[in-house]
């Protein structure tokens, strides 16, 4: 059996650039990791395509995916439900494939618990304001929503001393470099360390 893959979680508030900076490192010719395409009631925007962006259901399809336990998290954000189909990602880690999700920090917290040898990163913006300016520049979300947006912000940022690593999204190439030098690095260390750690508690390498 492939050893497990490793699962990486980019994290942090709503308009600081997961999306772009995820978007930035799958456009890399030496991309390896596997985007697990979340779940969502949200309405559709304009350019945005089903089962690649999201899988857009109704909330009542979205109600019956949690009850037969077809997620691995999810979280309630603005009105809307997101999350993590578990099968995806089941499938990808099991070939030995490294999976990437792109989520909010309520549910970055439930995978923790669920996945605690995952990687945990959190996106930061360089400050309040420049996440305002981002958010309003998307142009995709009107003044109330943009308010409750950055409510939220305030406590999602507080949850960054969660996270194994903290990136300011500054520039983009800049914070996708960052990003794949740290999974780099882990990558490495787990390869290097673990077999040691392994052996000297008497573990073969199918009982970890
Ligand atoms: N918990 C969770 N959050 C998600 C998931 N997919 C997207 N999100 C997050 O939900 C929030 C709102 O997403 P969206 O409406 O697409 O806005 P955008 O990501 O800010 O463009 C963002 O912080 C996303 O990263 C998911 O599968 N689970
Ligand atoms: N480093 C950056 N500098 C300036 N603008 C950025 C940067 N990263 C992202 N943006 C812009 O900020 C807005 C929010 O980015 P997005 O990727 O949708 O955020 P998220 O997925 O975290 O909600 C977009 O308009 C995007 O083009």
């Amino acid at each position: 059996m492939p050893k497990r893959g490793m699962l990486i979680v980019l994290s942090g508030p709503s308009g600081v650039g997961k999306g772009t900076v995820r978007k930035e490192i799958f456009s890399r010719e030496d991309n390896t990791f596997h985007y697990s395409v979340s779940m969502t009631t949200r309405k559709k925007r304009p350019g945005e395509v089903d089962g690649k962006d999201y899988f857009f259901v109704s909330k009542e399809e979205f109600e019956k995916e949690i009850e037969n336990g077809g997620m691995l998290e999810y979280a309630k954000y603005v009105d809307n439900y997101y999350g993590t189909p578990l099968k995806y990602v089941n499938e990808m880690l099991d070939q030995g494939k490294d999976v990437f999700l792109e989520i909010e920090v309520k549910g970055a917290m439930q995978v923790r618990e669920k996945v605690p040898d995952g990687l945990f990163i959190f996106l930061t913006p360089p400050d309040l304001m420049e996440l305002r300016q981002r958010i309003i520049n998307r142009g995709t979300d009107d003044l109330a929503t943009i308010d409750k947006r950055m409510e939220k912000a305030v406590g999602e940022i507080e949850m960054m001393q969660n996270y194994d690593y903290a990136v300011v999204n500054d520039e983009v190439p800049k914070a996708a470099e960052k990003i794949q030098t740290i999974i780099r690095a882990e990558r490495w260390r787990v390869k290097r360390f673990l077999p040691d750690y392994k052996k000297q508690l008497g573990l073969d390498d199918d009982q970890q």
